[in-house]
């Protein structure tokens, strides 16, 4: 290459690092590594179309090639894209593979991509391959395919007995149902007299032997809370009660997908590089009057939260453990759609079955992670 080609090559690479740090609000330097990671950045080829539209299938077949591939991550309205890679080594392999080499494309002309490494992924990428998940959110863990369509169809017509109509209670926009213990709303605890829920059904002991033979050294939960979502219904950012429930919180996803966010504030020892705005600066949940299980102290307003966003398939198996579950912050957000693999999804309904275990007196000794613990405040 001569140095005038590859001086403009170099002012090109600039601006489409400039663009990209300016829909991703963060400086360029703190979005990308001059050292490989697993997460290849394309900048001239996203979903706009206004820059020459390479298709995803035809960066797909430019990246497959080579050994660790993934994924390409593709942001609706975005002019760039993402290959991910298993690990750094793979990807450092694709970028000396990929750099400056014409790529055919389907429509049209080859296109040279314009490469550089992520620090991380955009938060606006929906997370959806459970090692994508377990590196991003330590301790969070998706099983897809975790109930049967069969069980699903079983669990979702015993729900829907329509003599046990009175057996839900309306938060908000959405409907939950208690099963072995109770959550009480006013005292943001768990209710430990049995009486006071349904008995676990049939279905749900079913659906604990299946995790518990999955999991042989977890606890058995013992109380499970479903919540009906319609599209558009949300459940804002909270962590389960520390010193009502134990380490693992399971939620099941039944009828429909759902994009479930995680956040956990910058500061809070999870040295990682990605912000986004509080929800206060615009994605609803301020107003969100809904009520949960948990115990809920808005963080302080101008929070800068790493944020995740999680794909969650109708039966799948979501685990939240250690920080997952402790630290961290999940919400559903007041949507009718999400956005997966550059698609745009309509929300339909979806029924979540979350399973806990219920600390029999409430407590966390010696809590590692006091500013989200009910009791350390
Ligand atoms: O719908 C879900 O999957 C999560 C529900 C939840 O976070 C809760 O009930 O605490
Ligand atoms: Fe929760």
């Amino acid at each position: 290459m001569s140095s005038t080609t590859a001086r403009k090559g170099r002012s090109k690479l600039d601006r489409q690092l400039e663009i990209f740090a300016r829909f991703e609000h963060e400086p360029v330097d703190v979005l990308t590594s001059t050292t490989p990671t697993p997460f290849l950045l394309i900048l001239n080829a996203g979903s706009t179309g206004s820059i020459g539209g390479i298709a995803g299938h035809d960066l797909e077949a430019a990246c497959k090639v080579y050994p660790g591939f993934r994924a390409i991550e593709m942001l609706l309205g975005r002019p760039y894209s993402y290959a991910l890679f298993d690990t750094a080594q793979h990807a450092a392999a694709a970028y000396a593979g990929l750099k400056d080499v014409w790529i055919p494309m389907t429509h049209g002309n080859a296109k040279r991509l314009l490469l550089a490494f992520a620090t991380r992924m955009s938060p606006d990428v929906a997370l959806w391959t459970p090692a994508e998940v377990a590196l991003a959110v330590p301790g969070l863990t998706v099983v897809p395919g975790f109930v049967s369509p069969a069980e699903e169809t079983a669990i979702l017509s015993s729900l829907a007995n329509s003599q046990q109509e009175s057996a839900w209670t309306t938060l908000g926009k959405r409907r939950v149902r208690h099963f072995g213990y109770r959550f009480d709303y006013i005292r943001r605890t768990v209710d430990r007299d049995t009486s006071a829920a349904e008995p676990m059904p049939s279905w749900a002991e079913r659906v604990i032997a299946a995790y518990g033979q999955m999991f042989p050294d977890a606890d058995i939960p013992d109380q499970l809370t479903v919540n009906e979502y319609e599209p558009g219904s949300s459940i804002p950012p909270h962590t389960d009660t520390h010193s009502a429930f134990g380490d693992a919180i399971l939620s099941v996803s039944l009828q429909g997908d759902v994009v479930m966010e995680f956040r956990c504030p910058i500061d809070s020892g999870d040295h990682v590089p990605s912000t986004s705005p509080s929800a206060e600066d615009g994605n609803g949940s301020s107003n969100d009057s809904d009520v949960l299980d948990a115990a809920l102290t808005p963080p302080p307003k101008h929070t800068r939260f790493r944020v995740v966003n999680v794909h969650l398939p109708a039966r799948s198996l979501l685990i939240m453990d250690g920080d997952a579950r402790y630290q961290w912050e999940h919400s559903i957000r007041p949507r009718r759609t999400d956005v997966v693999r550059g698609q745009t999804v309509s929300r339909t309904t979806r029924v979540s079955l979350t399973f806990r275990s219920v600390k029999h007196e409430p407590r966390c000794e010696g809590c590692p992670w006091p500013r989200a613990c009910d009791l350390a405040k």
